[in-house]
């Protein structure tokens, strides 16, 4: 099979992760390629897990022409849980999806014209690796969800411990990256899991991290404005600094109650004044909690628009908000001030609403690409995973700020007073504002004509094309 890419079209396939903060950008990745020309196939394990997966998938389909943008699809082959080695169901997924990627070979090789390069998500760099063993000469790339700061831990994750006797122990309480210009990463800002390196999570990760190297280069989801001194590079694969933001075919996905009502309710809010809450695609809070977030947002006096999860509403009991938060009194006060919208809000919508000003978030780093794209400033309440590390980043370019004494989330109750007290500071913190709007402005720079971000894109573009 020819996979030397001379080809003034190439075409490329993208191999994503499930969920949401995987899916989309790699959907963004893929708008982008198709608005530069090239032909691009998706390539989607099904079934797909969630709704909000699939639609979105459909409408990114149907926004190009058919021609140009295909769905490959291939079955995910169920796994017995008894069979695997962890209980974990994002670990039985994994192995489902290792399993089932077995086809990938024959399923690239039926591709027409031949692929000039394979991307695949950084989750399945391992799967992808073993399944395409024997197609040596596919060029073959990862695309990086998470920042560049959390880049430099994973691709440096191995070298922290002896193979035989991993011990966590032995590493300082700030860990020192190979990659010039990375500020030490304290070692309470590690997802959990990667701390304790006989977890199968951190021992994927390292394994992941040690084939780094048989990629033909990395594209990360990032701004030079947001993270230029993680972006030094290091003997690694080239990275390509892709800043992937809200396209239009995404436009009009709410879910949740009505975009149109919601947008109305924002038309009547003054400019830059209203705090939008959002924890991604993934969150549970507990009940009080939620109890708290409410009086919270009341006491912080702005007007505020949020996102509750379903699954954070008791099911079982069928639980309203109104149950939960068990105030009426509160409730009432909520809707003078509020909108609370089950599930799903268009995000993007959201934050690039002139109304919204600020933005409370657990720094998933889809969210912190987002609010930096629309200048919208945050404050970031991590909940776990990468996105300790994404709030530092935060807070280093000058996006937010973090609520670092309220630990993860879900740890302990945060009070409605502590929470309404920060977020009234957010708001009121005029250079915070210009900080992010400034953000934003580079941001735009970086993805337009003669940016840094173009010029990435440009540049694996030109390679596929082999120029
Ligand atoms: O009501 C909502 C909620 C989310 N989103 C979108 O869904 C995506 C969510 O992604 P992200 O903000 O990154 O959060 P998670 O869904 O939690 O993302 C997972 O994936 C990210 C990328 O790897 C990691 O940084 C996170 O820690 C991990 O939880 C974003 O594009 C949001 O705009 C909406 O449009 N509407």
């Amino acid at each position: 099979m020819d996979h030397s890419g001379a080809h003034n079209r190439p075409h490329v396939a993208l191999l994503p992760s499930a969920g949401m903060g995987h899916l989309t950008p790699t959907l963004r990745l893929a708008a982008s390629l198709a608005n530069h020309g090239l032909q691009v196939t998706l390539i989607v394990g099904h079934p797909i897990v969630s709704a909000a997966e699939s639609k979105l998938i459909s409408r990114f389909l149907s926004a190009f022409p058919a021609d140009q943008v295909r769905e490959k699809q291939f079955d995910i082959v169920s796994v017995d849980p008894a069979t695997v080695n962890s209980k974990d169901p994002f670990f039985i997924q994994r192995e489902a999806t290792r399993r089932s990627l077995q086809i990938l070979p024959s399923l690239v090789s039926s591709l027409s014209p031949p692929i000039s390069a394979l991307v695949s998500d950084v989750f399945l760099m391992s799967p992808v690796l073993e399944a395409t063993a024997n197609l040596k000469d596919l060029p073959q790339y990862i695309l990086f969800t998470s920042s560049a700061r959390m880049f430099s831990l994973f691709a440096s994750y191995h070298t922290f411990f002896s193979e035989t006797s991993p011990d966590f122990s032995k590493v300082g309480d700030f860990i020192e990256t190979p990659f010039p210009g990375v500020v030490p990463i304290p070692k309470s800002s590690l997802p959990p899991p990667l701390r304790d390196p006989k977890t199968w999570f951190a021992s994927t990760f390292m394994e992941d991290s040690k084939k780094l190297s048989n990629f033909d280069g990395v594209l990360i989801n990032t701004f030079e404005k947001l993270e230029s001194d993680s972006l030094k590079g290091g003997k690694l694969p080239p990275l390509f600094t892709v800043g992937l933001v809200p396209c239009e075919f995404e436009k009009g996905s709410e879910q949740g109650g009505s975009a149109e009502s919601i947008i109305k309710w924002l038309d009547d809010k003054e400019p830059g004044s209203v705090v939008y809450i959002s924890f991604g695609s993934r969150t549970t809070m507990m009940k009080e909690q939620i109890k708290e977030m409410g009086e919270g947002l009341v006491r912080s006096g702005c007007p505020f628009l949020w996102v509750v999860k379903d699954k954070i509403v008791d099911k079982e009991d069928n639980d309203s908000l109104e149950d939960v938060i068990g105030d009426a009194e509160l409730v009432e006060k909520m809707k003078e001030k509020g909108l609370v919208v089950k599930e799903w809000v268009d995000q993007g919508e959201v934050l690039g609403h002139k109304s919204v000003g600020g933005f409370v978030s657990h720094c998933g780093w889809n969210s912190v690409v987002e609010a930096a794209w629309y200048g919208v400033r945050l404050l970031g309440w991590p909940q776990s995973g990468d996105q300790r590390i994404n709030a530092e980043v935060v807070e280093r370019s000058g996006l937010g700020v973090w609520a670092k004494d309220w630990g993860w989330m879900g740890e302990r109750v945060i009070k409605g007073q502590d929470i309404g007290g920060k977020i009234g500071e957010i708001m009121r913190n005029d250079l915070l504002k210009s900080q992010a709007e400034q953000i934003g402005e580079e941001a735009r720079k970086a993805v337009g004509d003669g940016g840094s971000c173009e010029n990435a894109m440009k540049e694996l573009i030109g390679k596929w094309k082999n120029e």
